[in-house]
């Protein structure tokens, strides 16, 4: 139960707080614009404990439950403590106290759902009681909703060795089984949630992890995009629906993805049809299946069949979507290690799914089972991976590990973790999830009215992104086990750093914040990382590296088995049951020497490698990337490797091959290294078959008196395109549903202080909030315009390509000339701008207003 002052005071005080302020379910001043006539009413029968000033009360209240901030007013409400209070308060709100409350339960359902929160159902005491409380809440229809999604959402968190849809005796497991095998395990385990997985990007891992759980070949992806399936969004109550949808396609195996899509339009239509009162996503599934199978009974591939087709790619007479350079990289002996070394848009990622594509084919045909399975596929950037995803798909292919480095080291350990303790669930903080937290503490700090401008916010995202890269940075250098483990002065350091920072530090002035604010918003970031048991980003590659040593170690220990300490048998499991693996690692240069290790602990005995890469997208030096990798480390390990390049370029026009290597023929440490064994840097030969809308000229450079002037060319020339598209799609018959996924515009930017002014200037002028999307939010969803930092659109490509804000200020590198790093820091920039550049396939604009940074001019712009 909450204490009663607290309560009293949510409901005492709703006036303290900007309703405007309401961001998220779970936003803490939501809560109090929802429960305002409630506490009116209340107030009115004088049933309140006296909370003259609601600030100091709840300051009072919580206060010794808070850890000791010894530089923290209390009376600052607004200062960070609210974080916790705001942490504890929502924890406190279980159905329990609903019950108590009933004209809150019946406001909360009647005023809409979005204070239903999974959080309260993460607290309670066992997944039956969430469902009975739900069932007392009738009415409440996204709670109904929520309740599958709450269930599968559990698989996401199984420990990862749960063998892939298979119960004890080794049958394959029914959807519904699963389902209820994850019931069974939630009620052991009293799961609970943080309220992050409400965000679709959770919703894309449950309906992963449930595809993992049963062997298939569905493209999750591909099914939630059909926005003409559920074209309100997947978390609205057809969520129910859909992981139902989803389930039952699990289980029928359709082959393809385009098979699957086309199954679940017609299941769908018929499902809706019978009227089918769905219970559970038990009944759902059963149902599901049964409908599945009376509409394509055909769909269901044999091994031989599958492997057929697979093999078909790579016969000399077939349409092949890989020219002979890809062709023979794909095609190379599974047991020969491989590095395939090439510049942007030269098709490395999809020869790394040829490759998927042969092997599998191979395997199949010596009558392997599961052989997805058979391979690791790594990527550095969660785009990248999705960029991947879509390659393997097209192919009709789909890898239940296919993931970032930093997710595959996360199940590395979680499987040692539920080897030796069932119980422990790891949680992970990861960079975006970091930087989120980081901005809702500072805006806390600031005060919410002054946060939300919108140069509040961009102020605030600005600091909070130096903050957590500089935390990151600090992390690698130190190898900082845990977040427990750091110093004040540390973090004040780190703190003045970014005080000192042009960028970020300018920022700080606006919000009239100092290096000590951002002190403390770090140290409350790692305390909340503390207090609830995660683990934060940068811890994952050393644990799993420890892992992994372990594990070899104890292979090379005579005897083994029982004799061997607990810890050191699970690290030998966990070792061996990657052994033997294929594993595709993309994007190589940016590969740290620890993720090398990683890599090679897990290759060595096997050999089965393949690498693709290209140096002059080297853009993590400041995660330790190391280009020796590519240059000697690999060939010292894996003697006898075959090297291959590709030459030619399918994504950009000629004008953007040119305007990019132009630019980055300035690089001369690569050049160096070229003549170490990396190949020479060459012209790409432009293989893009001109399309639609072919824009002449491919490369513009406009310059802007000012920021706003630059914002609104931008804004007016994507209204230009949008409609050029749909005047195309219009005369060409390509459906609505295609238009989104067919069509793509990427607003790039150094930094996302100016993605923020620029998506400020889209919202209110230009009304384009509905065709717009951050890169890091909303990736269930097509929208037409992207706005994304340089560093995560790498592996993304878009047809019209907006590298905004080329200034000096935004681009230079804070260093002096004569010192150390200087040149190293200019290359490494200079290979940012390149990677934006190369993002294009049909137009490319760079802007700037005020100064141009170097990169401008280089790449052909004029001063
Ligand atoms: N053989 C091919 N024929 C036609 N198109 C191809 C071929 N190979 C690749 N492509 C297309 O070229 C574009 C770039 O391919 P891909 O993303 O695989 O390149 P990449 O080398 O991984 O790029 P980057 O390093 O910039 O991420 C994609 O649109 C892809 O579909």
């Amino acid at each position: 139960m909450p204490s009663d002052s607290a309560v009293a005071l949510l409901l005492a005080r709703p006036g303290d707080v900007d309703p405007s302020e309401l961001h998220s379910p779970t936003d803490f001043t939501g809560l109090l614009e929802y429960l305002a006539p409630i506490t009116q009413a209340a107030a009115a029968e004088d049933q309140l404990p006296g909370a003259d000033d609601g600030r100091r009360a709840i300051c009072a209240v919580n206060w010794q439950e808070l850890p000791s901030q010894p530089d923290l007013e209390p009376a600052n409400i607004y200062g960070a403590p609210v974080e916790m209070v705001k942490a504890r308060v929502l924890q406190d709100l279980e159905y329990r106290w609903l019950e108590n409350y009933p004209g809150l339960a019946a406001g909360l359902t009647a005023k809409g759902q979005r204070l239903v929160d999974p959080m309260m159902l993460g607290s309670m005491a066992s997944f039956e009681s969430a469902v009975a409380k739900a069932a007392a809440l009738r009415g409440s229809s996204v709670l109904a909703s929520w309740l599958p999604l709450q269930v599968l959402m559990s698989v996401a968190q199984l420990p990862e060795h749960f063998a892939p849809g298979l119960d004890e005796s080794g049958q394959i497991l029914k959807a519904g089984q699963i389902v209820r095998a994850i019931q069974k395990r939630l009620q052991a385990r009293h799961a609970t949630y943080n309220h992050w997985w409400t965000r679709h990007l959770e919703v894309l891992q449950v309906l992963e992890a449930v595809l993992w759980l049963v062997p298939s070949h569905v493209d999750p992806h591909s099914l939630l995009r059909s926005k003409r399936l559920f074209p309100g969004g997947i978390l609205d109550s057809n969520c129910h629906l859909f992981v139902s949808v989803v389930t039952g396609v699990v289980e029928y195996q359709a082959y393809h993805p385009a098979e699957a899509l086309n199954l679940v339009h017609a299941v769908y239509a018929d499902y809706k049809n019978a009227g089918a009162e769905v219970k559970d996503a038990a009944t759902a599934g059963e149902l599901l299946a049964r409908l599945a199978q009376r509409h394509h009974p055909q769909a269901r591939a044999t091994q031989a069949e599958r492997a057929k087709r697979l093999r078909d790619w790579f016969r000399p007479d077939h349409s092949l979507p890989f020219d002979e350079e890809q062709h023979d990289a794909a095609t190379l002996p599974m047991d020969k290690p491989a590095l395939v070394i090439a510049n942007a848009g030269a098709g490395k990622s999809t020869m790394l799914a040829g490759r998927v594509a042969h092997l599998m084919g191979e395997l199949m045909a010596q009558g392997q089972p599961h052989t997805e399975e058979w391979f690791v596929a790594t990527t550095f950037s969660r785009a990248a991976r999705d960029s991947l995803r879509g390659k393997l798909a097209q192919l009709g292919l789909y890898l239940p590990y296919l993931s970032t480095l930093d997710s595959f080291c996360l199940r590395l350990a979680r499987q040692y973790t539920h080897l030796l303790n069932k119980d422990r669930h790891i949680q992970v903080v990861d960079e975006q999830e970091l930087r989120a937290r980081m901005c809702t503490i500072l805006a806390d700090i600031v005060g919410c009215r002054a946060a939300q401008t919108n140069d509040g916010e961009a102020n605030i995202a600005s600091v909070a992104e130096a903050g957590v890269r500089r935390l990151m940075k600090h992390a690698g250098d130190h190898s900082a086990s845990l977040a427990h483990g750091w110093s004040d002065a540390e973090l004040g350091e780190l703190a003045a750093g970014i005080a000192q920072d042009s960028e970020a530090g300018g920022s700080l002035r606006s919000l009239q914040l100092s290096a000590a604010h951002v002190g403390y918003g770090l140290r409350v970031l790692l305390a909340a990382i503390k207090e609830r048991e995660e683990l934060a980003v940068w811890e994952l590659l050393d644990y799993a590296l420890t892992i992994l040593r372990r594990g070899a170690a104890a292979q090379k220990q005579e005897p083994r088995g029982e004799a061997l300490p607990a810890e050191d048998r699970a690290a030998l499991t966990v070792l061996e049951s990657w052994e033997g693996k294929c594993f595709l690692v993309d994007e190589a240069q940016d590969m740290s020497r620890k993720q090398w290790e990683l890599v090679c602990l897990l290759t060595e005995r096997f050999q089965r490698l393949t690498m693709v890469g290209d140096p002059d997208q080297n853009i993590f030096g400041w995660r330790d990337a190391c280009m020796e990798i590519m240059v000697h480390l690999f060939d010292e390990e894996y003697g006898g490797a075959a090297h291959m390049t590709l030459t030619r370029n399918y994504r950009s026009p000629q004008a953007v091959l040119d305007a990019s290597f132009a630019l980055i023929s300035h690089n001369q440490e690569i050049e160096h290294k070229q003549g170490q064994g990396l190949g020479a840097r060459k012209p790409m030969i432009c293989m893009r078959r001109p399309g639609f809308g072919n824009p002449n000229p491919a490369v513009v450079f406009e310059r802007f008196r000012s920021v706003l002037d630059e914002q609104r060319f931008i804004c007016a020339r994507i209204l230009a395109h949008k409609h050029e598209w749909q005047v195309h799609c219009n005369r060409t018959g390509i459906d609505e549903a295609q238009r989104a996924s067919r069509y793509k515009i990427a607003v790039l930017a150094r930094n996302n202080k100016q993605l923020q002014s620029m998506a400020y200037v889209m919202r209110t002028e230009y009304r384009l909030s509905q065709d717009m999307a951050f890169s890091t939010e909303d990736e269930h969803e097509e929208r037409l315009v992207t706005l994304s930092t340089v560093h995560a659109a790498k592996g993304t490509e878009a047809d019209i390509v907006f590298l905004m804000g080329m200034t000096e200020s935004a681009w230079s590198v804070r260093l002096r000339p004569d010192e150390p790093c200087y040149e190293q820091c200019m290359e490494e920039a200079r290979r940012l701008a390149y990677v934006g550049i190369t993002r294009t396939k049909r137009q490319l604009y760079c802007t700037y207003s005020e100064r141009p940074c170097r990169f401008w001019v280089e790449a052909g712009g004029r001063r």
